[in-house]
């Protein structure tokens, strides 16, 4: 592929001769494509057991998967049912190493559209906090459909810059993942479109937004906490420059050296611009597309001294919205169509009205008032003239035992892809809300009308032919 001259004549600069030959060869070849498996819904062994696709594991991610180049994931059921995300395998190492742990508060700050969030949550299973934000609003749309369709139910997505995250989250959280806006180097293969708006003036940006941003996330850190710097760039300067400039600037915080996969390789401490080589930048970590199966990334693993200065923040407790008349008919909806969702007895969420949503929110957070808020939890319907309509996102978190009437389609049965198109399907049911389900994993809902389902699906998420 043709890739701009003056990024060939600064990566030869950077590499050894061989090397950058080896570098500038692996954009003629063809890029390896990969699933991650949504552990929130199913195991990956029994999804590999399940499917008769050929898979190989990612080297890095239990949950990762390579996938053949003729095969397409996202034409089959399973992927509207969230059992998988389609995602550049390299991506798959950051949220991997943060690592982070069911019960734990966690911001991914730079979260559209949402691949390593939903990689997070997983690891979550669904306890602790997780913050998603963006600060662009139009692909913040595409993080909560991701959020929603991945049956993440512990997440507030907002829709801000770090600076005013941190007037609300001081020293709030256990792990903060920074996977930073860059040049996207890494990315040439996938979008072609990275090639044309590639420039030197586009390092130079992005660096600068690469330093507010980190300079945001460092203030939202517990003391002992960890943050993942990642890019999908190979300019030094987004990279061991960035970080090295940040250690300097925040000597609270220190290197933890990631464990190298197969085809990994340290961040160049030469690559600084400190005299000598800044040996705390080796325990950071490159991924090269001349070197593993993925597009590359950088990744640097950072702690906030356990000794650091504590910043406290004040716990909110929610006003008890949900003894509010206006919610009697959502409880009247749990009950006839949910008898078994144990969702309502846990005291780490509460139910929670904003205008004529209803979500079921993460407790113990501080106040989010003062921030652009695109889901202050998971959200599980509206109530209109005293009526409660389930949501989209509701069905996508729950689990086929949960409901009391259920539709469950064979992901080979037509019906299922016209259920997914939004089309009318016919089947005998008793008159309410039904769960719509393929191979017993939630898709949507529908209602029971005499022998036909009305399709709830929700619209902007139809299957859409030739894509
Ligand atoms: C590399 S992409 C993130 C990809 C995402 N983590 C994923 O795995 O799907 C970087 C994101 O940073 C966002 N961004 C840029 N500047 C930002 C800022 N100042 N604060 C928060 N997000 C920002 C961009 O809108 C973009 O969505």
């Amino acid at each position: 592929m043709k890739i701009p001259e003056a990024f060939s004549n600064r990566m030869k600069k950077w590499l050894e001769p061989d090397e950058y030959q080896a570098f500038i060869a692996s954009y003629d070849n063809m890029r390896a494509q990969g699933l991650r498996v949504n552990r929130l819904k199913i195991c990956p062994d029994s999804f590999v057991q399940r499917v008769d696709w050929q898979l190989d594991p990612v080297p890095w991610t239990e949950d990762g998967f390579y996938y053949p180049d003729t095969f397409r994931p996202a034409k089959h059921p399973y992927y509207h049912a969230g059992l998988y995300y389609i995602q550049e395998p390299s991506a798959m190492a950051p949220a991997a190493i943060l690592n982070p742990q069911p019960g734990e508060k966690v911001l991914d700050l730079c979260a559209a559209p949402g691949g390593k969030t939903t990689q997070l949550a997983a690891a979550m299973k669904g306890k602790g906090i997780l913050v998603v934000n963006d600060n662009n609003p139009n692909r913040v749309k595409a993080l909560v459909k991701n959020v929603e369709l991945y049956g993440v139910t512990n997440a507030i997505v907002t829709n801000e810059i770090p600076d005013r995250l941190a007037e609300v989250f001081p020293g709030y959280f256990d792990r903060i993942l920074v996977d930073a806006p860059c040049s996207g180097e890494g990315m040439f293969r996938k979008e072609p479109d990275m090639v044309k708006s590639w420039s030197e003036q586009a390092i130079e940006m992005c660096c600068g937004m690469q330093h507010d941003i980190l300079k945001g996330a460092a203030r939202m850190l517990r003391p002992g906490g960890w943050l993942l710097y990642s890019t999908c760039t190979f300019a030094p300067e987004e990279n061991e420059q960035m970080i090295a400039k940040f250690l300097d600037e925040h000597p609270d915080f220190l290197v933890v050296p990631i464990p190298l996969y197969e085809g990994w390789e340290h961040g160049r401490p030469e690559w600084t611009l400190n005299a000598g080589a800044d040996s705390r930048i080796s325990g950071t970590a490159r991924l090269w597309p001349h070197r593993v199966r993925g597009e590359g990334h950088y990744l640097a693993l950072l702690q906030k001294r356990k000794d650091a200065v504590a910043t406290s923040f004040s716990e909110y407790t929610p006003e008890k919205k949900w003894k509010r008349k206006e919610l009697e008919s959502f409880y009247v909806f749990v009950k006839e169509t949910l008898p078994q969702w144990k969702g309502l007895v846990s005291g780490e969420f509460a139910v929670t009205m904003h205008e004529d949503r209803v979500f079921l929110s993460p407790v113990g957070l501080p106040s989010l008032k003062p921030l652009r808020l695109a889901r202050q939890g998971w959200l599980l319907g509206t109530v209109k003239k005293n009526r409660f309509e389930p949501s989209q996102a509701f069905a996508m978190g729950l689990v086929k035992e949960d409901a009391a009437r259920v539709i469950d389609f064979a992901a080979d049965d037509p019906d299922v892809i016209r259920y997914v198109k939004g089309e009318t399907v016919m089947r005998q049911v008793g008159k309410g809300w039904v769960l719509v389900c393929v191979d017993g994993f939630p898709l949507g809902w529908a209602k029971g009308a005499g022998n036909m389902l009305k399709n709830m699906y929700s619209a902007g998420w139809r299957w859409q032919d030739g894509a």
